[in-house]
């Protein structure tokens, strides 16, 4: 009987009244359980506790997820953050490895928005601090005096290259995508290619260029509203897929190995 793909679903910390709480939001989560039809697992960053093997042992799949917080710029040389910028120094140091470890190990990932900028550091690359103050692209936050619909609604065209795993769901060439972001891709990682471009160049969707498995990471949020739009349903399906590839395989290499120990 197969089982629900385990797919990791990467946590902030954040402090609560007194207490440290390791958090996401419900919508990554149930994109998760409903449009990758996985069973998700969230990931404490407790990166002195767990080491990138230990967490792949137990997982499927991960999902990075997006995060109002900004990686430390330390990761990829850039000039320190304005002060008073929200950072947490405890999800960088369990992310950027695991992503790192997953990718090496063929275990399948989805990035999304900080989890996109995460899978770029991760690999070399780095990031406009504010993408609006660097005077050729657009404003990509959202309006925060609007409602939370309107707020992750369709923003801005976003053009699909052609090859890559965004192209080979089927996608058209241009699509609408919502935008809930200040920090973009500056310098693309070694090793990572742009599936898609915004109008004003800036880059949308990377994945691996030689991967063992599915590795996508999107600036934007497919996890909103997954089952309404057949375009963001489509990747969670593809991770999905992957995941449970992955779940298949393991199960079979656990049924070699308890014969051979019979
Ligand atoms: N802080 C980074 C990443 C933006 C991001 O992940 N936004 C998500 C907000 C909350 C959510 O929907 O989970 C940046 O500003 O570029």
């Amino acid at each position: 009987m197969s089982r629900l793909p385990l797919i990791g679903v990467t946590t902030c910390s954040r402090q609560i009244g007194l207490h440290a709480y390791h958090i996401s939001g419900d919508k990554y989560s149930r994109a998760v359980a409903t449009a990758a039809k996985g069973l998700p697992m969230l990931i404490p960053s407790l990166a002195d506790l767990f080491s990138p093997s230990d967490i792949l042992d137990a997982l499927d799949g991960i999902l990075f997820t997006g995060s109002p917080s900004n990686i430390e710029p330390v990761h990829y040389q850039g000039p320190a953050s304005a002060p008073g910028t929200d950072h947490d120094p405890a999800r960088d140091a369990t992310t950027l490895p695991l992503i790192r470890a997953a990718v090496d190990a063929g275990v399948p990932v989805l990035g999304i928005c900080r989890g996109f900028q995460e899978m770029n550091v991760a690999f070399g690359g780095s990031l406009h601090q504010n993408v609006h103050e660097v005077g050729t692209f657009i404003d990509h936050r959202e309006d925060d005096t609007q409602s939370v619909d309107v707020q992750y609604g369709p923003a801005h065209a976003m053009h699909i290259q052609p090859g890559g795993i965004l192209a080979g769901l089927g996608l058209p060439q241009v699509i609408e995508v919502n935008s809930i972001h200040s920090q973009g891709i500056e310098r693309l990682a070694p090793g990572l290619r742009a599936e898609a471009l915004a109008a004003d160049g800036l880059i949308e969707a990377v994945s691996m260029a030689q991967g063992k498995a599915f590795a996508l990471g999107v600036q934007w949020h497919p996890e909103w509203e997954v089952s309404s739009n057949p375009y963001y349903l489509a990747i969670f399906q593809a991770f999905g897929d992957a995941c449970r590839a992955r779940a298949r395989a393991r199960a079979t290499q656990r049924d070699a190995d308890a014969s051979n120990n019979a």
